[in-house]
């Protein structure tokens, strides 16, 4: 699946720190900490989500979506944290 393929590659910049990366820019240390940097996007994107769906833009909706997931899973790679275990809860949850 593609968010598996994307979340191993986001890990593998956060590795490697390749030159030319987003994921290793966003994440690189200089006066805002890693963590700031990517929940400070992660707030822009979903607000910049909830903007595209109140004017009813669907290929925005759809855009803002993609780049929240994306920060999303760079938080829970920078975090440790797997994306099967987040598959688990919403398995938890499931009725
Ligand atoms: N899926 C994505 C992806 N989605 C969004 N983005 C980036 O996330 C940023 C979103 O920021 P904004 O919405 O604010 O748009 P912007 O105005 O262009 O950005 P800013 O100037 O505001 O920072 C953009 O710069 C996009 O390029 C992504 N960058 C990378 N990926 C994937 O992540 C992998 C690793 O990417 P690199 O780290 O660049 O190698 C790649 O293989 C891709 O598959």
């Amino acid at each position: 699946m593609i968010l598996n393929e994307v979340f191993e590659t986001i890990k593998k910049r956060i590795e490697e720190r390749p030159e030319g990366s987003y994921v290793a820019k966003l994440i690189e240390d200089d006066e805002k900490s890693g963590l700031n940097k990517i929940c400070e996007k992660i707030g822009e994107e979903a607000v910049e989500l909830i903007l595209a769906a109140k004017d009813n833009k669907r290929e925005e909706i759809i855009h803002e979506t993609a780049d929240l997931i994306f920060h999303v899973m760079i938080l829970l790679a920078y975090k440790e944290i797997e994306l099967e275990e987040i598959y688990k809860e919403f398995e938890r949850r499931r009725k």
